[in-house]
């Protein structure tokens, strides 16, 4: 028999309403007791007597058992978060931003407190792709896992590639379907892909790494030129999160725009879809498709993890647990195309091998391979320049640069 939960929810926004909309639906062994929000003056489309903007009439509230925290606030929702699992409540979070931050110690307190906290919208919206790291590749030797972790980018390539909408138009229409972040650089720049990333790999090799140790460069520079150059060769430009096993002693995560070919199976992922790709050493590969943003994709996400819940399902971070002593790295070698103005850049980078350069007067473009640890080092340059990159590696070309 499953345990009823008495819910508190923390946010009533497009990921609030929207799990909202899917639990009416249903006759499910749950309730909601009470909401929290921020805003008191906002029109709700529930009740007042629903809301509150007092965080302690949850958290203190011993007739709730369950936490599902669905706010834009990294701060306030690790405190949140933090203090219901300290106090026995188990918690669904789609924060994804605020647990690659704390992941360390949200381990920590599950593991203290015996409390369970599950986040699969969180990553990749609807696609269930953290419990089948966590259960279903389990045993499995994990070369790779790749993809398109942002909807809210991924929609404004699509907008550009296929429907020739320039970028401000299409981010507008991304905030306004309620796919982007409060802040769209966190999306159009790569974070929010890299927070998702972080936490992917936690679950497929056991690191828990500082996302400020990974490198994330974004869309917001990519340019008419850049898209000709894309079009001609027939790729397409993607926001590619990528987490690999170099070696068996060191995993490299970075986040890059990649030309797709058509061969790839994200090539053919359009607006607010998501793709995760994995590489695993026996069952080869595989491939996750659904909506990585919106109201309902998420919701439906967050529904599985709290009907999880009823069972007392808890994350067990197995690969954590095997401490295999994997290493983070940025010292790789990878393929990439600059499209730069200051031509210093290109002597910054450090270029190892130089594969093709074009100048002409408004277009000019290098490729060829670099180390990712001059790609950081010189992240300020690049950005002053309103340079764009993008790297063109099938992910095998990806090398260790130096054994560190
Ligand atoms: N939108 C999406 O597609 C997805 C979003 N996410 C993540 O889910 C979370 C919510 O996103 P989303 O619904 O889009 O955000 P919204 O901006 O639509 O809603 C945020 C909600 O949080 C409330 N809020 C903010 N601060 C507090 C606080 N301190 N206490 C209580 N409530 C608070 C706001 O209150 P008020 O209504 O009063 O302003 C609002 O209801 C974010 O972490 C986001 O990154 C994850 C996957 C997909
Ligand atoms: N802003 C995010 C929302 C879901 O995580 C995105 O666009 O993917």
């Amino acid at each position: 028999m499953s345990k009823k939960l008495n819910i508190g929810l923390f946010g009533f926004g497009v990921v609030g309403q929207g799990l909202y909309d899917i639990i009416k639906t249903k006759n499910l062994n749950l309730e909601i007791k009470k909401i929290a929000i921020k805003d008191a003056t906002k029109k709700r489309s529930l009740p007042e007597h629903y809301f509150t903007t007092d965080k302690n009439e949850l958290l203190n509230n011993p007739e709730i058992n369950t936490i599902i925290e669905l706010i834009n606030d990294t701060e306030a929702a690790f405190d949140i978060v933090s203090t219901a699992l300290k106090t026995g409540k188990n918690v669904v979070s789609a924060s994804k931003k605020m647990i690659a931050t704390y992941l360390d110690e949200l381990i920590a307190l599950q593991n203290e407190y015996g409390t369970s906290l599950l986040y699969e919208g969180a990553v990749c919206g609807s696609i269930p792709i953290i419990r089948n790291l966590e259960e279903y590749y389990d045993n499995e030797l994990l070369h790779s896992i790749s993809g398109i972790f942002n909807g809210s980018s991924n929609y404004i390539l699509s907008k550009g590639f296929l429907e020739n909408l320039d970028y401000a138009s299409a981010l507008k229409q991304a905030q306004d379907l309620g796919f982007a972040e409060t802040d769209p650089i966190s999306d159009v720049g790569g974070f929010d892909s890299k927070y998702k990333l972080v936490i992917a790999a936690a679950h497929a090799y056991g690191v828990v790494i500082d996302p400020k140790d990974v490198f994330n460069f974004g869309i917001q520079n990519l340019g008419a030129n850049d898209i000709q150059y894309a079009r001609e060769k027939n790729l397409k430009i993607k926001l590619v999160p990528v987490a690999k096993e170099l070696d068996d002693a060191h995993v490299t995560l970075f986040v890059l725009p990649k030309f797709v070919t058509e061969t790839e199976f994200l090539y053919n992922v359009e607006y607010e879809y998501n793709g995760v790709t994995v590489q695993a050493a026996f069952a080869d590969q595989q491939f996750f498709f659904g909506k990585g943003a919106g109201g309902h994709p998420t919701g439906s996400a967050v529904l599985s993890d709290i009907a999880a819940l009823r069972y007392d399902y808890q994350y067990e971070y197995k690969k954590t647990k095997e401490s295999k002593g994997l290493n983070f790295t940025n010292d790789i070698e990878l393929n990439i195309y600059l499209r730069y103005d200051n031509e210093q850049l290109v002597d910054l980078l450090d270029f190892k091998t130089i594969n093709e350069r074009y100048y002409s007067g408004t277009y000019k473009y290098v490729t060829g391979k670099v180390n990712l640890k001059k790609l950081i080092e010189h992240q300020d340059a690049i950005n002053a320049d309103n340079a764009f990159i993008a790297f063109a590696d099938q992910l095998a070309g990806i090398s260790l640069a130096a054994i560190v």
